[in-house]
């Protein structure tokens, strides 16, 4: 074949054969995936595997070539692997699922793969691959566009920084009291109307239980007033939710009369808030609510509508919701917003707008509440392009395949962004800067250590919380004073001043196959242990606990009574300002013992703040669309 001389051509016979014995993952069969699928076959990689949670989308199809007309709501990985087949010199194999379900792709699964690919679209699912990375020492090319923008990111775990070495931007949010009481722009609107109008009413169906947790938010005002109005506002809500799962149709202008009427109408009595020659809200009249209304309207995506043509739109969505609500399987877990979703979209959309028109706020079109909804940034296919043959190119080099990678360090492989994600301005479109060394900082790699705990099912029945600390202490030679925690809930099993749950076993604390533990040394000041995190794994044997080295947290290394303090820093490396701290770490991890010197602050050596950064968190990665995806 020809592609398979081209390919000799450039690694050589031997190379060749290594490269057709290789196993990759490719997390992610969207845009970069769909690409990236293309680009490992025509290399002739041995083997690929494609895992993808969801189905295909209608507006997947202009840019996911891959996909047709036809395959519509069939799963991506399946479709795509399908696609590739006659094409295909590599072995592949699809998995429609989510990469972070523990039970279907549990740790040993991955084992299996010399090189893992991230095309993805959200933080929690790139931390978790990141993570996966580390604690097995693969390497992992990371990726991400956004419009005209995208980055590759190859992580060698030990020797380069990892995703979550640099701090990622977080989704922007708003204080309450501008979603709630204060609106000045299109998007507090739309936050109003799908984040707490649509969440409450069709997804969040506890019986109206109001916003709990609302004492720890973000206010962004100290009117007691208005504060009090807010929370009484989300226990009125319980009547909306009453009548959406009523199913009773009769009752939806009464939604209208209290979100655009009574509400509004409680707000202009709160006297502080339009103070300040702040616009004061209109709320709607009794002819607005009491008027006929098109029972068929359908605005088109790009029209910005009336106001009697929102309130239409309002009564059909909300009644198509209510409809879908009464179906059993949606009554039991609620309908999540959706920007795809057009009865999701065009009740956010119509409701968004009629809430700006009474704040004298510009009406959008469904389209541009879409972008706003789903913080999209609209996918360029050449970007998808260009990322996805990066991301090919450079696992060559990270697996050594090419020639003049041979003699080289990993630290001299590039990564590559578009000169706007690097913040570059100059002429070119790529810059490629060389992989840096993990940051001593990172909680994921650099200020854990981390291990894989092989137990079996009878080992979770029989051993105790209190037995697992004793061995690990034995293990790790650990003082008394240690903390135990489960990281997935940022939960304390033990720790020296609470031990009520020594005797549990650890399957009676639901801990299972893909539960993180994390062991920290808690007390003795002088002797700061590196915290173990550690993965427990379903094995054959009882329990089996990994091979750690004894690691100190930079700045907090025991000065030993026969060290000369200046034995220390004549290992200074005047280069870079790193010491060498341990000669004796194993080959894998030989750059991990150049680390900047640290300034030992003490508050990064607490124990929750270990956890709190490491949580995976779920919550808000969810809508990261606004960073690069
Ligand atoms: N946890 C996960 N497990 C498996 N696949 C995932 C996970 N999270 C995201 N994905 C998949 O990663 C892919 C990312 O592709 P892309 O950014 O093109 O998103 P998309 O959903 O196809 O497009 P868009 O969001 O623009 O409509 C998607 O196909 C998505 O289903
Ligand atoms: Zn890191």
């Amino acid at each position: 074949m020809v592609r398979e001389s081209n390919i000799i051509q450039i690694i050589g016979e031997t190379e060749y054969a290594r490269l057709r014995k290789i196993r990759c993952l490719l997390v992610g069969a969207g845009g970069i995936g769909s690409e990236l699928l293309k680009d490992l076959i025509l290399m002739n990689f041995g083997e690929i595997s494609v895992v993808d949670l969801d189905t295909i989308d209608l507006s997947n199809l202009n840019r996911q070539f891959l996909f047709r007309q036809k395959d519509i709501k069939k799963s991506k990985s399946s479709v795509a692997v399908k696609a590739v087949e006659h094409c295909n010199n590599s072995k592949l194999q699809a998995y429609q699922g989510n990469i972070m379900d523990t039970k279907e792709f549990p740790l040993h699964w991955f084992d299996q793969f010399d090189i893992l690919f991230n095309a993805l679209d959200n933080l929690a699912a790139r931390r978790y691959v990141n993570k996966i990375s580390q604690f097995l020492k693969k390497p992992l090319i990371e990726s991400g566009t956004a419009g005209f923008d995208g980055y590759i990111q190859p992580i060698i775990p030990g020797q380069s920084e990892c995703f979550d070495c640099t701090s990622k931007e977080t989704p922007k949010t708003y204080p309450v009291c501008t979603i709630r009481s204060t609106p000045s722009q299109p998007v507090h609107c739309v936050v109003w109307a799908k984040d707490f109008l649509f969440n409450q009413l069709f997804n969040d169906l506890s019986e109206g239980e109001g916003q709990e947790g609302e004492t720890s938010k973000d206010w962004g005002s100290d009117d007691v007033d208005e504060i009090k109005r807010i929370q009484e506002e989300s226990q009125e809500l319980k009547e909306l939710q009453d009548i959406v799962r009523s199913g009773d149709m009769k009752r939806v202008t009464r939604m209208l009369e209290k979100l655009f009427v009574e509400d509004i109408a409680k707000l202009l009595k709160i006297e502080n808030l339009w103070k300040n020659g702040r616009t004061k809200p209109v709320a709607l009249a009794k002819e607005n609510l009491e008027g006929e209304y098109d029972e068929t309207l359908l605005l088109s995506v790009d029209q910005v509508g009336t106001l009697e043509e929102q309130i239409a739109e309002f009564i059909n969505s909300s009644k198509r919701l209510m409809k879908r609500l009464i179906g059993a399987e949606a009554n039991a877990q609620g309908i999540e917003f959706d920007k795809d979703d057009e009865d999701t979209l065009r009740f956010v959309s119509s409701a968004s707008n009629i809430r700006s028109l009474i704040f004298g706020i510009p009406v959008q079109s469904i389209f541009d509440i879409k972008k706003i909804a789903g913080n999209i940034i609209p996918a360029v296919a050449s970007t998808n392009g260009i990322i996805a043959g990066l991301s090919s190119l450079i696992s060559l080099r990270v697996l050594q395949l090419l020639p003049e990678t041979k003699d080289k360090g990993v630290l001299d492989i590039n990564m590559a962004f578009t000169s706007k994600a690097s913040n570059i301005s100059n002429d070119r479109y790529l810059s490629n800067p060389k992989l840096a060394r993990p940051n001593c900082k990172c909680v994921v790699c650099s200020r854990v250590l981390r291990g894989v705990v092989k137990m079996s099912d009878d080992g979770l029945k029989e051993i105790t919380l209190g037995g697992l600390v004793e061995e690990l202490r034995g293990k790790y030679d650990f003082p008394e004073d240690i903390s135990l925690m489960d990281t997935q809930d940022q939960r304390l099993l033990i720790d020296y001043d609470f031990d009520d749950l020594q005797g549990k076993t650890l399957g009676e604390m639901g801990l299972k196959e893909g539960s993180v533990l994390l062991f920290s040394d808690e007390m003795d000041e002088d002797q700061i242990r590196k915290p173990i995190e550690l993965y427990l794994s379903m094995g054959q044997e009882r329990l089996v606990l990994p091979d750690l080295p004894a690691e100190y947290i930079e700045g907090q290394t025991p000065v030993r009574e026969e060290e000369e303090p200046s034995e220390i820093s004549a290992n200074a490396d005047a280069n870079d300002g790193v010491i060498i701290l341990d000669d004796d770490l194993p080959e894998d991890n030989q750059l991990g013992d150049k680390r900047p010197l640290d300034s030992g602050d003490d508050a990064d050596r607490k124990r929750v703040k270990i956890g709190d950064n490491d949580d995976g968190d779920d919550d808000d990665d969810n809508d990261d669309v606004i960073e690069l995806d």
